[in-house]
C-alpha cells in the first residue's frame, strides 16, 4: 500500500534520508520513529508527494506517486507536523473548501464529519481559524481527513498539542479505521503510542532505518531480554549513554 524502493533526500550536501525501503500492506499501522533531525518529516513528505526525491521510487496504493499524483492525492489523507489552514476562514468554510476540493460533498461524509466533531468536542466552527489554538487547529484537521475516509493516512506527531481526552479519541479512532482496512503511517516520539498502537515500527536515525518490524521482532534484535520500546529505541539511537551526561552536569 505504501512501498519506498531506496529513497533518498539530499539538502545541498546534507543527506537528510538515505536509500530507505518501506513496504507497508494494506490495514497495517506503521509507527516511524526516531530522534530529532532524523528524518521522518522529510520521509514522510517525500512520500505524500509535498517533496520530490532526490532518487528513489515511490509507490502508494499500487502506483507510481510521480506519474499519478493528483490520482493518490484525491485517496490518500495527511495530518502535518503544524497544522497550517487558512487563517481568514471560518471552521465551517474551510470544511466546505475541503469537501469541494475532495468531491466528498456528501451526506455519508457530512454526518461522518458531524460524529467526529462530537467525539472531539469541536464546537467552534462559527470562529475564524485565525483564533483557534494549535489543538482546535488540529483536531479540525484530523476531522477534515477522518471524513473523507482515504485508504491512507499520513501523520506527523498527530497528538502534538491534543488534550489527553482529543488524544485518546484519536488513537480510538484510527484503530477502528485500520480495522476497516485503512493504511496508516504515522510519526510519533511517544513510544507508548507506537508500542500499543503500531502493527510494525521503523526507527530512523541519520537518515537510515535502523531496525524495522513488530514489537517481538525488535524485541529479538536486543542483546537484553523483554526490553521495552523505549529501551529499545535508545539502545539503537544512542540515547541511553545520557545517564552519564546528566552525571557531569
Ligand atoms: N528544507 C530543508 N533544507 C535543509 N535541511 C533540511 C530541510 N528540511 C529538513 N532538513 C534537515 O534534514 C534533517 C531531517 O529533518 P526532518 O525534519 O526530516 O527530521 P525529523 O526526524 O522529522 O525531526 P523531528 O523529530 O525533530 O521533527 C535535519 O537535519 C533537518 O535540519
Amino acid at each position: 500500500m505504501i512501498k519506498a524502493i531506496n529513497l533518498k533526500k539530499d539538502f545541498g550536501d546534507f543527506t537528510a534520508v538515505n536509500s530507505i525501503n518501506l513496504d507497508i500492506k494494506p490495514g497495517e499501522i506503521y509507527g516511524f520513529l526516531g530522534p530529532n533531525g532524523a528524518g521522518k518529516t522529510t520521509t514522510m513528505r517525500m512520500l505524500t508527494g509535498i517533496l520530490k526525491p532526490t532518487s528513489g521510487s515511490i509507490e502508494i496504493i499500487n502506483k507510481n506517486l510521480f506519474n499519478n499524483e493528483l490520482e493518490i492525492k484525491s485517496k490518500i489523507g495527511v495530518v502535518p507536523d503544524e497544522p497550517k489552514m487558512y487563517e481568514n476562514l471560518k471552521g465551517t468554510e474551510y470544511v466546505e473548501f475541503i469537501m469541494g476540493i475532495f468531491k466528498a460533498n456528501n451526506e455519508e461524509t457530512k454526518n461522518r464529519f458531524d460524529e467526529i466533531c462530537e467525539a472531539f468536542n469541536i464546537d467552534y466552527l462559527n470562529d475564524y481559524i485565525g483564533d483557534y489554538s494549535h489543538g482546535m487547529k488540529q483536531k479540525l484537521m484530523v476531522a477534515t481527513v477522518l471524513m473523507r475516509k482515504p485508504k491512507v493516512i499520513f501523520l506527523d506527531e498527530p497528538t502534538v498539542g491534543l488534550d489527553a481526552r482529543a488524544a485518546k479519541i484519536l488513537k480510538t479512532l484510527l484503530e477502528k479505521y485500520k480495522n476497516e482496512g485503512t493504511t496508516i503511517f504515522l510519526t510519533t516520539h511517544i513510544l507508548e503510542i507506537a508500542e500499543k498502537m503500531c502493527d510494525r515500527i521503523g526507527i530512523i536515525k541519520d537518515g537510515s532505518i535502523l531496525a524495522e518490524g513488530n514489537m517481538d521482532e525488535l524485541r529479538n534484535m536486543s542483546e537484553k531480554e523483554n526490553q521495552s520500546l523505549e529501551d529499545i529505541f535508545l539502545e539503537l539511537t544512542g540515547g541511553d549513554e545520557f545517564g552519564d551526561i546528566i552525571k557531569e552536569l
